[in-house]
């Protein structure tokens, strides 16, 4: 039987909280689908400070290293923000090993879910955008110094880096409607000038068939809520992708709603939902878990090449949104645990539903 190997990182929060619902949902699909999980868990974040004294151990990157791939919960939380190297580093540190350069992160509206927006339900019906965002680049990973009244990040891009990221926005825009929307801030920021004129000349050279746009950032965050169906797959920087991607998440109505795959040119990808570790819900069983199944959706998908078990799982979830299956952060009732229960029974139904 084919048989993968997968590491859960849990991490703080509410990471272990979702992450107890994605391998449960994980070992129901794999089951009905005919393939072997073999899981191996690690400390990370805040849990592995508190029990290593750092936020990634040596250990711990060897068996992501060595595993098929890698889900991830969440990392942080207030009792970390003083630490001498911060959960946050871990996570980093995590991307940069492992050379996972783009960060797919698609937003889409069930119909059911279209009343649950901050915006008009009008506006949000028929979203469905993909946010690559660069992940190993940028601001986040640049030179830093530190005085008492001092303080600097520099943000550099290579045109290799560009271009890496830029490929496989392009091939996703292949793949979906053929409209790339490129994020930068190139009437102000070197790097953003650079990133434009390399992805202008891949478009016109590589890509001609795919439409494609320029946006300075601002404006993009405005248009993302004044017409959000109009974009396709939106390409960005490291920094710009995290901050229109979290305000992206109020398209669906809920920062648990979303997930991400962090690929690189080879295995293992990581796979985890865009919210944080929720310090004012953990611990209460609160957390919407759809984001941590989405991500697993897209772990099955483009970590294993298991495109059906991942039909099989967004199938379930969008017979939850059909039912209001909901967690409270979309005006339903069930508890994280609940959700996590309720989606396995849907899954355990579906083979009997195609089957009669
Ligand atoms: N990938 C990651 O591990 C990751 C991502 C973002 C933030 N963080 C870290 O998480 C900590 C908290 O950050 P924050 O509060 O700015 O962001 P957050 O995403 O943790 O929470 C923002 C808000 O969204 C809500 N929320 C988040 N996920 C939810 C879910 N699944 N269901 C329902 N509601 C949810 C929270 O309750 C909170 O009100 C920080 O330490 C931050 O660095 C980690
Ligand atoms: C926790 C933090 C380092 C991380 C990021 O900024 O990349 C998070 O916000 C995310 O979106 O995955
Ligand atoms: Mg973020």
């Amino acid at each position: 039987m084919r048989t993968y190997s997968i590491v859960l990182l849990p991490g703080d929060g509410i990471g272990p909280e979702v992450t107890a619902v994605a391998r449960a949902a994980m070992e129901s699909v794999a089951a009905l689908s005919g393939f072997a999980l073999k899981f191996s868990e690690h400390a990370f974040g805040g849990a592995s400070i508190d029990r290593f004294g750092e936020p990634l151990t040596a250990e711990t990157l060897r068996a992501c290293q060595a595993s098929d791939a890698i889900f991830l919960g969440a990392v942080g939380g207030p009792k970390w923000d003083k630490a001498a190297s911060r959960p946050e580093a871990g996570l980093l540190g995590l991307r940069k090993a492992l050379q996972v350069y783009s960060n797919l992160r698609p937003v889409s509206v069930h119909p059911a879910l279209a009343g649950k927006s901050p915006l008009r339900a009008e506006l949000v019906a028929g979203v469905d955008m993909l946010i690559v965002r660069e992940l190993t680049g940028g601001i986040y990973f640049g030179a830093r110094q530190k005085r008492e009244d001092y303080a600097s990040d520099e943000c550099a891009y290579s045109r290799a880096e560009i271009e890496r990221v830029a490929h496989i926005a392009f091939q996703q825009a292949r793949l979906r409607r053929g409209k790339l929307m490129s994020v930068d801030k190139a009437n102000v920021l070197e790097t953003s000038r650079l990133w434009r004129r390399v992805v202008s000349e891949m478009g016109a050279r590589t890509y001609p068939d795919i439409e494609l746009g320029h946006m300075y950032v601002d404006a993009a965050a405005m248009h993302l809520l004044r017409d959000p169906a109009s974009f396709d797959v939106v390409l960005t920087e490291n920094m710009f992708g995290d901050i229109l991607s979290d305000e992206a998440s109020m398209l669906p109505g809920s920062i648990g709603l979303l997930g991400s795959a962090s690929l690189g040119d080879t295995r293992p990808g990581v796979f985890e939902p865009i919210h944080g570790s929720a310090p004012d819900i953990a611990g209460q069983d609160e957390a919407n878990p759809f984001g941590a199944i989405e991500s697993v959706a897209q772990l099955f998908e483009a970590g294993l090449g298991e495109t059906e078990a991942a039909a099989r799982l967004r199938a379930a979830v969008g017979a939850m949104h059909e039912a209001g299956d909901w967690t409270g952060d979309l005006g339903g009732t069930l508890t994280c645990s609940e959700a996590g229960i309720r989606l396995i029974q849907h899954l355990e139904r579906q083979p009997a539903m195609a089957a009669g």
